[in-house]
């Protein structure tokens, strides 16, 4: 294996030498490494510089940068699990070459996370961490942390493997990247109910073609019930952009008080908070004293995060100007007179056009079609 080291945050490793071409994608190297998810991995260790967590597993190492980074730059007790040999020779490497404190384990990582337990744990898997969330929320005492790659099940793009993975039905919508990003909130959830364990989600957030959620792990029946008053559907007129949200564990038939057609209920999903606004601040007041490559896109992500309403749902203006036939102002002009007239608006993290308002759709309409 040809190796070239790399460093990300003040962490130095040895990844496997690749061409990052697209007709040579990150996983067709012998040892997975993805620099594009450099952001994903800054964030996670800012998150853990604020909450300190005393041990880490970081279930599929790969190249280890994700532990070796704990260990590194948050001073965190770190196991590596991988069941690839060839990712655990690299591991072994790496470690005596950069980081001698660290236990590697070769092992499945649900077997890791059956036997033992950690402060935190970290699912990273080649698409769906579906499979994993059971012995995850067993083993995670303080804090799991997922990715998922497969936007287009989460997102409704491939509804059948959506169904599949997350035992939920997504939906293919403007706000599809949000659908995606609760419907792996509420899976998570729903997986840790089992065991009377409840979520607080610390910081999540969908970019690109990844979805990561940070989430506080409670304890108890009595916290699982109150984190499953967050569960429900969201309600989608096929005909016309109105959606309503639904708390139920079984969604009812609607019908769109705008124009009469058949609701399509998405989920179970989350319709609770997606973040936590004083962890975000605690995070964006550490970020300028860090040594992170992603800090300026961090800080951009951060600001709008604190500043997202919390609606399940966001509209796409350029949609609903295309749909009521008048071209689209600047987004700040919209959100400004939203708020001018008395309702709540924010951009979102999820996509560049994307409005969240409490305002009715007979309100954001006037705002849109006023000249
Ligand atoms: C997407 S890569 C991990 C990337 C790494 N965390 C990073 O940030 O660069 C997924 C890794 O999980 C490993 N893997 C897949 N299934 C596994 C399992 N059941 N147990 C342990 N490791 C597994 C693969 O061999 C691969 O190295
Ligand atoms: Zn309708």
């Amino acid at each position: 294996m040809d190796l070239v080291e790399v460093t990300e945050g003040t962490t130095r490793f040895l990844v496997p030498k690749q061409d990052d071409t697209e007709k040579f994608p990150p996983g067709t190297a012998p040892v997975f490494f993805n620099r594009r998810m450099e952001i994903n991995r800054d964030i996670t260790v800012l998150l853990m510089k604020c909450l300190s967590p005393v041990t880490y597993l970081d279930a599929m190492g790969a190249t280890g940068v994700r532990g070796f980074r704990a260990a590194h730059e948050c001073g965190i007790e770190t196991t590596i699990n991988e069941k690839d040999s060839d990712a655990v020779a690299l591991l072994k490497y790496n470690s005596e070459t950069y980081c001698r404190n660290i236990e590697v384990v070769h092992s499945d990582a649900k077997v890791i996370m059956n036997e033992r337990r950690f402060d935190a744990v970290d699912v990273d898997p080649f698409g769906s961490p579906a499979p994993f969330l059971d012995s995850a929320s067993g083993s995670a005492k303080r804090f799991l942390f997922a990715t998922a790659t497969d936007t287009a099940p989460l997102c409704g793009a491939h509804l059948k493997a959506g169904i599949r993975r997350y035992a939920a039905r997504p939906l293919n919508t403007d706000y599809h990247s949000e659908v995606g990003l609760r419907i792996l909130l509420g899976y998570a959830l729903r997986e840790a109910a089992k065991y009377d364990r409840g979520i607080e989600p610390l910081f999540s957030f969908a970019r690109e073609h990844f979805v990561r959620i940070h989430l506080k792990m409670t304890n108890g029946a009595g916290r699982a019930d109150k984190a499953l008053e967050n569960l429900g559907y969201i309600h989608q007129c096929p005909k016309c952009p109105y959606r309503e949200e639904e708390h139920a564990v079984l969604p009812e038939r609607r019908t769109c008080p705008d124009c009469g057609a058949k609701l399509t209920p998405a989920g179970p999903l989350w319709l609770g908070a997606v973040s936590d606004t004083e962890t975000i601040r605690q995070m964006a007041e550490i970020l300028p004293e860090t040594e992170l490559g992603a800090k300026n896109r961090i800080e951009k992500l951060l600001d709008t995060c604190l500043n997202e309403l919390p609606t399940s749902t966001f509209y796409d203006y350029h949609r609903l100007a295309k749909t009521w036939r008048v071209s689209p102002k600047a987004i700040d002009l919209v959100i400004e007179e939203l708020k001018n007239s008395g309702w709540k608006a924010s951009r979102v993290h999820y996509a560049g056009t994307g409005i969240k308002t409490d305002a009715p759709l007979k309100e954001i309409k006037e705002i849109l079609c006023q000249g």
